[in-house]
């Protein structure tokens, strides 16, 4: 469990991360998702001790990071994949790790094996490729078998093979019970990874929920139309307060009207409709919707 409560940081004049409250559980993965500058990882680092909060607290399985006598064990992050020593081998950066935490080695040999590094343990980091250092860098975060994992951005810059593989060992690890709180931009990525929100813009809180929530909250669902009187149609839904946009000729997407709503005024005027399909908003719509504002005014 990770529970903020009124974290504040400010640097100078701008501030980061603005009277922020949310409570992050385990079992499922969580999302941190918010534009650029809206203070995730100024967040993030907070939680890990890196930054100290300029007002409001922020504890992980009940105390702060810094109070825990061995935080390995109890956290594990993925902040910066570049912070491994170049000329340090895979395994000798986690054995490092692990004998600062009393570890047992075998648990190194485990995370290679895990992250699927094994055969290119002993190689230096420093030749490492992007999805090879964010592998060594999730299995630093999973060395001392921690019941809270966070990563930021685990999944950037890997190939699809590497994205998939990220998402389902987030599952998995949700699925164990572990809390999971994972960044990203990639809100396709998001919207099949996890199930729970924590949306944040210019430093506030703007959603704390679940995906499907969102999606039935904040995006409006349309429907797409098909008629060979598409502009008689498009009138007579428009005189019922719908939003009508063209889409191609004979072909138009109504918001504000269920898909039954237009099936029936369509019956009512007697116009002919070839197709009706409903559109559900994507995660990547509401989500658009929601941050519209902390966008535009930065
Ligand atoms: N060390 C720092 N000194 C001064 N300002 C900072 C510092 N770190 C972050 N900021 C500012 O705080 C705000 C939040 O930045 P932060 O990096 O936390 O956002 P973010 O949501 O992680 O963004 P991104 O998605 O681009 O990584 C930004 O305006 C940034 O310029």
């Amino acid at each position: 469990m990770i529970e903020a409560r009124a974290l504040t940081k400010r640097y100078g004049d701008t501030l980061a991360v603005d009277d922020l409250s949310f409570t992050v559980k385990p079992g499922q993965v969580t999302g941190f998702l918010g534009p650029n500058g809206a203070g995730k990882s100024t967040t993030m680092r907070m939680i890990v001790g890196l930054d100290r909060p300029t007002a409001g607290t922020v504890t992980v399985a009940g105390l702060p990071y810094r109070k825990h006598s061995a935080p390995l064990c109890q956290v594990g992050t993925l902040l910066d994949a570049k912070g491994v020593h170049r000329g340090r081998s895979a395994h000798s950066h986690l054995l490092a790790l692990a004998q600062t935490h009393g570890i047992p080695r075998r648990r190194v040999d485990e995370v290679l094996d895990t992250v699927g590094l094994a055969g290119v343990a002993h190689r230096r980091a420093g030749g490492f490729s992007l999805g090879m250092g964010q592998r060594l860098g999730v299995a630093t975060a999973l060395l001392g078998d921690p019941a809270v994992v966070i990563l930021d951005e685990p999944v950037n810059g890997l190939d699809p093979d590497g994205v998939l593989w990220v998402r389902t060992l987030l599952k998995d690890l949700a699925a164990q019970g572990r809390t999971v709180l994972v960044s990203s931009h990639l809100m396709s990525e998001m919207a099949v990874t996890a199930e729970h929100l924590v949306i944040i813009g210019r430093g506030r809180l703007l959603a704390d929920t679940t995906v499907a929530d969102l999606i039935a909250r904040v995006a409006v669902g349309s429907v797409l139309v098909r008629s060979p009187n598409a502009t008689q149609l498009a009138e007579l839904l428009v005189a019922r307060g719908a939003e009508v946009t063209g889409v191609d000729p004979g072909l138009f997407q109504v918001a504000g009207l269920t898909a039954e709503a237009v099936g029936d005024l369509a019956l009512a005027g007697g116009v002919a409709v070839h197709e009706l399909t409903p559109r559900r908003a994507s995660l990547e719509e509401a989500y658009m919707e929601l941050t519209r504002e902390a966008v535009e005014y930065r």
